[in-house]
């Protein structure tokens, strides 16, 4: 699978935000759209366009456009954070929706909606939420796109776990990853170390 871990200045300073414990939510939502677009701007760095002719003021000169725009999928709630920076970047984007909540006992993801495209075949999509821990919120989401066709998938993600990028793998599914970084591993509660605590909580409080 193919990972690009975003290793930037600017990127590392926005994460340390994120992992302050001392950032309240209204700084970490902010410092999330931050790096959101830096992660979003590197994950479509190799995008297709089309050219076109477009009209200067003073002349005709190429133009260009993405040859296929994306549906980016938000994984609710912390990825709610990372959807209005995407599709400000990318306007042309559909958007779809996942929710699932992790069971804190079994640490296994709990589905409760779902909001996609039927035909997914001929579209990349960009699946957004900041953490990837064990990989099992990813993996369903994955799994509902790859059922509606979906052949080029990325995970755009703040903070992954060399569990949950080996979970991505070895799941054989068209996807590839970009993340600000890899971390150490998972706590016996399944919490990324050193990671930022649980995304959804630091932006919109417990659950
Ligand atoms: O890789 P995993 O082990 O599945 O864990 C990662 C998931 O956990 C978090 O969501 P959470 O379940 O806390 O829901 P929330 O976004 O509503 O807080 C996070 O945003 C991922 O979706
Ligand atoms: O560290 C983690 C693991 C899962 N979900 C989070 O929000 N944080
Ligand atoms: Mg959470």
């Amino acid at each position: 699978m193919n990972t690009r871990v975003v290793d930037h200045p600017l990127a590392a300073t926005l994460l340390t935000t994120l992992r302050d414990s001392r950032t309240d939510n209204a700084a970490f939502r902010a410092a999330l759209r931050s790096l959101t677009h830096m992660l979003v701007y590197e994950a479509m760095r190799d995008a297709p366009v089309a050219r076109f002719d477009v009209e200067t003021p003073l002349t005709t000169t190429d133009g260009f456009a993405l040859a296929n725009p994306p549906l980016l999928v938000p994984v609710l709630r912390a990825g709610l954070g990372m959807v209005d920076t995407a599709s400000q970047l990318v306007p042309q984007a559909g958007v779809g929706f996942v929710g699932i909540a992790r069971d804190e006992e079994t640490h296994q993801p709990v589905p409760y909606l779902e909001s996609l495209p039927a035909d997914l075949s001929p579209t990349p999509v960009y699946v957004l939420d900041p953490m990837l821990a064990t990989g099992g919120s990813m993996l369903h989401t994955i799994e509902l796109l790859v059922a509606r066709g979906a052949a080029d998938i990325t995970a755009v993600c703040v903070v992954a776990a060399p569990e949950g990028v080996a979970a991505l793998e070895a799941s054989g599914h068209p996807v590839r990853l970009v993340t600000a970084a890899v971390d150490a591993g998972l706590d016996d509660d399944a919490y990324i170390v050193p990671g930022l605590g649980d995304a959804g909580d630091r932006q919109f409080g417990p659950r």
